[in-house]
């Protein structure tokens, strides 16, 4: 079961402190919802649990049963769908899935095919990114998230675009996640984490 840690992490941007002292255990099997108004820091967090972004003090560690991963080898362990990840708009929805398999395999045997059926994209197969609708491009980027082969699934404001067929998509695949993942969350939309036990408010570490 892999385990996030962190020891009193902080980030500072210039002069301002996002957070300090951020003391977590976020463990596979499990959800946590990082709430806090605009601007209080949950997409930083974020980042930097994904280590994407590196912690101005403190630490971070990736563990599996007690073994520390090497930080070169979290990216494989993460999967990432935010506002401010872009997908590659000139590729093809069937491109832009066998790209991705090159480097993130699907979970279970999926194929391009059959994550474009689940992600109610069949129709669109061929065509450009770029051409989707913004509810249509939100569901792609949900989708590479669930349906990748990785222990910790990270969605950061994960129902922004969808209506209300996209919202409940979205609720059945968090269902289908496995009890062997982490599932971290960045809201402000009480309906989009209502299933999360692990509710965690970021105004704690101002
Ligand atoms: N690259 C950066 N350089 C300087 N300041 C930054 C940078 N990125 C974020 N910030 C600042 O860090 C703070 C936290 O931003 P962040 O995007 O993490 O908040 P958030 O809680 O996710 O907000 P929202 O709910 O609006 O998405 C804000 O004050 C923001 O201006």
């Amino acid at each position: 079961m892999l385990t996030i840690t962190t020891e009193n992490i902080g980030k500072k941007y210039r002069r301002e402190w996002i957070f300090r002292r951020v003391n977590l255990t976020l463990a596979a099997g499990a959800s946590y919802t990082f709430v806090g108004p605009n601007g209080s820091g949950k997409s930083t967090l974020l980042q930097l649990l994904a280590g994407n972004l590196p912690a101005t003090e403190g630490t971070l560690t990736y563990s599996m049963v007690d073994k520390l991963i090497d930080s070169d080898d979290w990216f494989r362990q993460v999967s990432i769908a935010a506002p401010y990840l872009e997908l590659v708009e000139e590729l093809t929805l069937d491109e832009l899935l066998t790209f991705h398999q090159t480097f993130k395999p699907f979970r279970n045997g999926l194929t391009s095919e059959s994550v474009a059926d689940r992600l109610l994209l069949t129709h669109a197969r061929n065509k450009e990114i770029k051409y989707f609708s913004s509810g249509m491009k939100q569901r792609v980027k949900l989708g590479l998230a669930f349906f990748s082969n990785s222990p910790i699934v990270i969605l950061d404001e994960p129902t922004s675009n969808l209506d209300q067929q996209g919202a409940a998509w979205y609720h059945e695949q968090v269902r289908q996640l496995g009890a062997d993942q982490l599932l971290l969350i960045g809201s402000n939309q009480p309906e989009e984490y209502d299933f999360c036990p692990n509710v965690i408010d970021v105004m704690q570490w101002k």
